[in-house]
């Protein structure tokens, strides 16, 4: 270390306390030569006040000591001793600095030592760029820092006007700067000096005048602001994005205040309607919506207080009273020591996405058409009530309904019509039920009633009955009156089921079990109830299986003419020839065929099978006979039936007129005006019609004139099971007869079991009769044996 530019008194010892280095403060205060004093000994030159007591020269570091220094000339300066180690690593060898301060009046002066600066030395080592300029703007003396920022060598800097080292825009504010400086003294500006290579450095200068002997000039530091500059220009960029941020920013004070406002953005205002100057030193609370959002808002007060970051959506209240809804952020800003002094909140008005999350929402848990639960949310508020239930040692019920004949519906007045049904229904199941039940539709025509907490069976009973009138009543859509009706299936629960899946399966059985009890009635679920469904079920899928596995065949009960005695005619009647069970008569499994849709291959088998066989009987020379088959109103509602039909006679080479088609009074009276129309086409087409079961169905005779049929067929009832007759049966079926030939329509007489019958038929004009007085139904071969051999009715 070069000590002698030090204006101190300081020289160097090593660790036995001998001079190494004296500089020339030393000299000067001492009045040795630094050649006469190295290797003497510090106690030759400083007689310490407590040099008895200390010996080694380590022990006076960090000691404050005092005593007199010996000069060259004899005189003893009182002094201040400081010594203090050269190198703090302890594994150099010890040497130490004696720093020497006279302790009164000889203490150089400040100038005196201004006098001994290393001015070339502090001059370069400057954290500033340092330059002297003459009066024609030229350099007379400068440092490295500015060849660095000018990329310049030192031969080339005093070849220019400083005016040069800044841009060209600037250059006149340089040079009135400057001459500010001579003129008035000092002046200071900022500009960005540039290198010969492009570098762009901002500077803060600060110049002053002074003469450098009678030479007037003006020297200075320029201060590299780049730092400062790109904190500034961070700070404007985040200012302006700040103020042109569509969401809103909210900052707050809460060093001595209780979170007040200290600054809103304009996107602030836009959101909430309030100005800044509306807001400023509100806490941001004052926006809050009345016990709304409560426990939202307690988390927020409770992060702020642990001055933690927090996020949130609530709703706040705007200016005009509307409420919105605010995704808010607040974090905490800390000052440099650490401390949180404010707080940033970030409001996004995210109103529309939540209204959008709701529609969502609401879609996701409701069914489109009518707006009532769909499934999803059904399956949610059956579990919690049944979990409730359970829970309470209460007694909950779900009701399934199914509407009956929606389908028809549909068909009949357009999927619009239908849709209208739909929502009609959906409000009056609303209507009669409690807020806390829950009405569903799982899609199609089934709807589900949740009705939470029904201790009374007797009251449930009649509350779903009073729905399925309610449902039942006609509906006016486009000025046409729409008939519907409803079969509803109801389940207990805990009772019936302890989950979801159970219940709904119990009520879902009911209303199964409901339809096959002639529709539009309320059944409560029961264990027995569940076999009969559960047989049914079995019943549908296995004869599905049978009509493709061809395990139905036909019997053939002759129709006798009552004049002649002669068989003019047979009923096709279908039978089961199951593989296991044996023969099943059609009682069993015709009501599954009708209400699962299968009766429609089934009754478009047995027409085929019809026409072969009276194909085979026209082979055999008989082509005056006529086979009746049983439709169901299913099968007449087919749109392309009559189509079919007409193929399937071609197919056969059958002439329509041999087919008779029977269909029971009660099918046509469910819909007259359809059923007239549809018999119109098919007596267009040549086949024979006839209405069953005659007598029991309610015709008006009205309608009865209006359909186009054939023949009547008297219900078998009307002939007494025993066959008696004399009673009010026979009333009827005289009746009956002549209404049938007053509409000019063949009247036969079914189930004829008795001699008895038949003399009363015939003596009362009948004109054919079917039964086992004379036979039951026969296999194929059964009846071409009999028409072969010309077997007559015993007269
Ligand atoms: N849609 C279709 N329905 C059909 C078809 N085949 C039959 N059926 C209907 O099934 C019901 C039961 O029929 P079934 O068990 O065959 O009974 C018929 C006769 O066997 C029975 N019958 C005949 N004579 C007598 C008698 O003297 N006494 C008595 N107790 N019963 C007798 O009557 C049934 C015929 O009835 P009907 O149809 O009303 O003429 C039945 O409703 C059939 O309609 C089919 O292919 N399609």
């Amino acid at each position: 270390m070069n000590l002698s530019p030090l204006p101190l008194a300081v020289f160097v010892v090593d660790a036995t306390g001998s001079i190494t280095s004296w500089n020339r403060a030393c000299e000067k205060l001492a009045g040795y030569g630094a050649q006469d004093i190295r290797n003497r000994g510090l106690d030759t030159i400083i007689a310490f006040d407590d040099a008895a007591a200390v010996n080694r020269v380590a022990d006076r570091v960090n000691a404050d000591s005092t005593g007199e220094l010996i000069c060259a000339d004899g005189r003893r300066v009182p002094v201040r001793v400081t010594v203090a180690p050269q190198s703090l690593d302890p594994d150099q060898p010890g040497t130490y600095s004696v720093i020497v301060v006279p302790r009164s009046g000889l203490a150089p002066t400040r100038y005196a030592l201004i006098q001994d600066l290393p001015i070339a030395d502090i001059i370069e080592e400057l954290p500033c760029v340092f330059y002297v300029i003459d009066q024609s703007g030229h350099l007379l003396l400068w440092n490295h820092q500015l060849e660095d920022a000018l990329e310049m060598t030192s031969d080339e800097l005093p070849t220019y006007n400083v005016k040069n080292f800044f841009d060209e825009a600037v250059q006149a504010k340089i040079v009135q700067k400057i001459l500010e400086a001579f003129e008035e003294g000092t002046s200071s500006h900022e500009s960005d000096l540039i290198g010969r290579h492009g570098k762009r450095t901002p500077f803060l200068f600060h110049c002053a005048r002074t003469n450098l002997g009678s030479l007037p000039v003006v020297f200075g530091t320029g201060l590299d602001i780049t730092a400062r500059k790109e904190a500034e220009h961070g700070l404007r960029v985040r200012e302006r994005a700040m103020y042109s941020s569509v969401n809103a920013i909210v900052i707050t004070c809460c060093e001595d205040a209780d979170n007040v406002i200290e600054y809103v953005n304009p996107a602030f205002e836009q959101i909430t309607g309030y100005t800044l100057a509306e807001v400023k030193g509100k806490n941001p609370r004052f926006m809050r919506v009345d016990d709304c959002d409560v426990d939202e808002r307690q988390r927020i007060h409770d992060a702020l207080a642990r001055q933690q970051s927090v996020r949130a959506v609530l709703r706040n209240r705007r200016k005009n009273g509307e409420i919105f809804w605010n995704d808010l952020r607040i974090d905490p800003v800390a000052s440099m020591e650490g401390k949180v002094t404010h707080f940033v909140g970030v409001i996004s008005d995210v109103t529309e996405a939540k209204h959008y999350e709701r529609r969502l929402q609401h879609l996701a848990h409701h069914d489109a058409l009518t707006g009532l639960a769909n499934r999803t949310l059904l399956q949610e508020r059956l579990k919690s009530a049944i979990d409730s239930a359970t829970a309470r040692r209460k007694q909950g019920a779900l009701a399934f309904l199914d509407l009956d004949n929606f389908k028809h519906i549909n068909d009949t007045f357009g999927h619009e019509a239908g849709d209208a049904v739909l929502r009609e229904i959906a409000l009056r199941l609303r209507a009669s039920m409690r807020e806390e039940d829950t009405v569903a539709r799982l899609g199609g025509d089934e709807f589900v009633l949740v009705i939470a907490e029904q201790p009374d069976l007797a009251q449930l009973g009649m509350l779903v009955e009073r729905i399925r009138q309610g449902v039942s009543a006609p509906i006016v859509v486009d000025g046409k009156e729409i008939q519907p009706g409803t079969s509803i299936g109801v389940s207990l629960f805990p009772q019936d089921g302890r989950n979801v899946d159970q219940i709904m399966r119990a009520a879902d059985a009911a209303m199964y079990h409901a339809k096959t009890l002639g529709r539009n009635n309320v059944q409560f679920y029961s264990d027995e109830l569940n076999q009969v469904v559960h047989q049914h079920l079995l019943l549908e899928a296995s004869l599905s299986r049978a009509i493709r596995n061809r395990e139905l065949v036909l019997g053939y009960q002759p129709k006798v003419d009552l004049r002649t005695g002669r068989v003019v005619g047979a009923e096709a009647l279908v039978r089961w020839q199951h593989p296991v069970d044996g023969i099943i008569p059609p009682d069993v499994f015709i009501p599954v065929a009708e209400q699962t849709g299968l009766i429609v291959p089934l009754g478009d088998w047995v027409i085929d099978e019809a026409c072969r066989t009276l194909r085979a009987l026209g082979a055999l020379g008989i082509d005056d006979f006529v086979i009746a088959v049983n439709l169901s109103a299913r099968q007449l509602r087919q749109r392309r039936f009559v189509n079919r039909l007409a193929e399937t006679l071609a197919r056969h080479g059958v002439a329509p007129g041999r087919l008779e088609l029977e269909v029971t009074e009660s099918q046509l009276m469910d819909h007259p005006e359809e059923a007239r129309e549809a018999l119109a086409q098919l007596k267009l087409l040549g086949v024979r019609l006839s209405i069953d079961d005659f007598g029991t169905g309610y015709s008006s005779l009205s309608h009865l004139q209006r359909f186009p049929v054939d023949c009547i067929k008297i219900d078998r009832s009307f002939l007494g099971g025993t066959g008696d007759l004399h009673n009010g049966h026979a009333v009827i079926t005289r009746a009956i007869i002549a209404l049938g030939h007053n509409l000019q329509l063949q009247v036969i007489a079914e189930g004829v079991e008795t001699r008895e019958q038949l003399t009363f038929l015939r003596d009362h004009d009948c004109d054919q009769m079917q039964g086992y007085y004379f036979s039951a139904a026969l296999a194929r071969d059964g009846l071409q044996d009999m028409l072969r051999r010309d077997t007559r009715l015993d007269m």
